[in-house]
């Protein structure tokens, strides 16, 4: 299988409000990929979409060959733990310390020994680049980067094969979001994961992503990677990376 996610003819509306129009697209095994547009073009209603939180109307989206608009509830509950999710809020609890955070899918879906847990937790920690001295400290007394790091630590701790970050360089100084772009690279290296991303940060998306789609007026206006995005006539295309082939 080639491709992880199939997006086919994909129709959204809320109320008379059509939010995608037929949009397609795929994301190959292994790839980061991009999901980019104007604000409102519907970048978060498409994630959510794949990430079953939210219907569509009409088209299908299949991933790692499960068709989601005839899923059978035992299949999704399945399929959830095949993925790792960041929003962009990246909330973490904050009555749990960071080891309690990254632990809790792992108490609460498998029948692991607390030793087990203990065991993988400290791995995701050293995963991410905290020290293990963090472990026990609560989200309010870390920086903005370490909670990006912390809760990336948490959407792995399943062992997903496929990551979706939403905005995940968001609200951090540009030295931590250069660090977690790197972080992103290694982690997909390493862990074979395959990412899908939505950014509107122009750095983040020329050092990591390898396919972008772009979403504007209800339709996908480019797929592809980012060497042939100059050529796109589109405002938002031209206006958003207008002078920065060399970023
Ligand atoms: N639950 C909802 N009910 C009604 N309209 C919605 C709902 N969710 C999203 N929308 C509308 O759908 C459109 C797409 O929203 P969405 O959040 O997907 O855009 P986006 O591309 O992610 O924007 P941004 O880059 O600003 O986060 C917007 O016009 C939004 O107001």
């Amino acid at each position: 299988m080639n491709n992880i996610i199939e997006v086919k003819d994909i129709e959204t509306k809320f109320g008379d409000k059509v939010v995608h129009d037929k949009i397609s697209l795929s994301v190959p095994k292994g790839s980061i990929y991009g999901l980019l547009g104007p604000s409102g073009c519907g970048k978060t209603t498409l994630l959510r979409e794949m990430l079953m939180l939210q219907k569509f109307q009409d088209g299908e989206i299949e991933i790692l060959g499960h068709k989601l608009s005839s899923i059978k509830y035992k299949e999704a509950v399945k399929l959830r733990k095949e993925w790792g999710v960041l929003f962009q809020s990246g909330a973490l609890f904050s009555s749990l310390s960071l080891k309690e955070n990254i632990a809790l899918a792992l108490v609460e879906y498998s029948d692991l020994s607390k030793a087990m847990i203990d065991d993988i937790v400290e791995f995701k920690i050293a995963l991410v680049g905290l020290n293990s001295s963090d472990a026990d400290l609560y989200p309010s007394q870390i920086s903005g980067g370490m909670k990006k790091k912390a809760a990336l630590a948490r959407s792995l701790a399943m062992d997903p094969k496929l990551l979706f970050l939403d905005e995940p360089t968001s609200g951090l100084d540009p030295i931590s979001a250069r660090e977690f772009d790197a972080l992103i690279l290694k982690l997909r290296d390493l862990l074979g994961l395959t990412i899908v991303m939505i950014s509107h940060d122009l750095q983040s998306i020329y050092d990591t992503l390898d396919k972008v789609a772009v979403i504007d007026n209800k339709k996908i206006v480019y797929e592809g990677d980012l060497d042939n995005i100059f050529v796109v006539e589109n405002r938002f295309v031209k206006t958003f990376f207008k002078g920065t082939k060399s970023v």
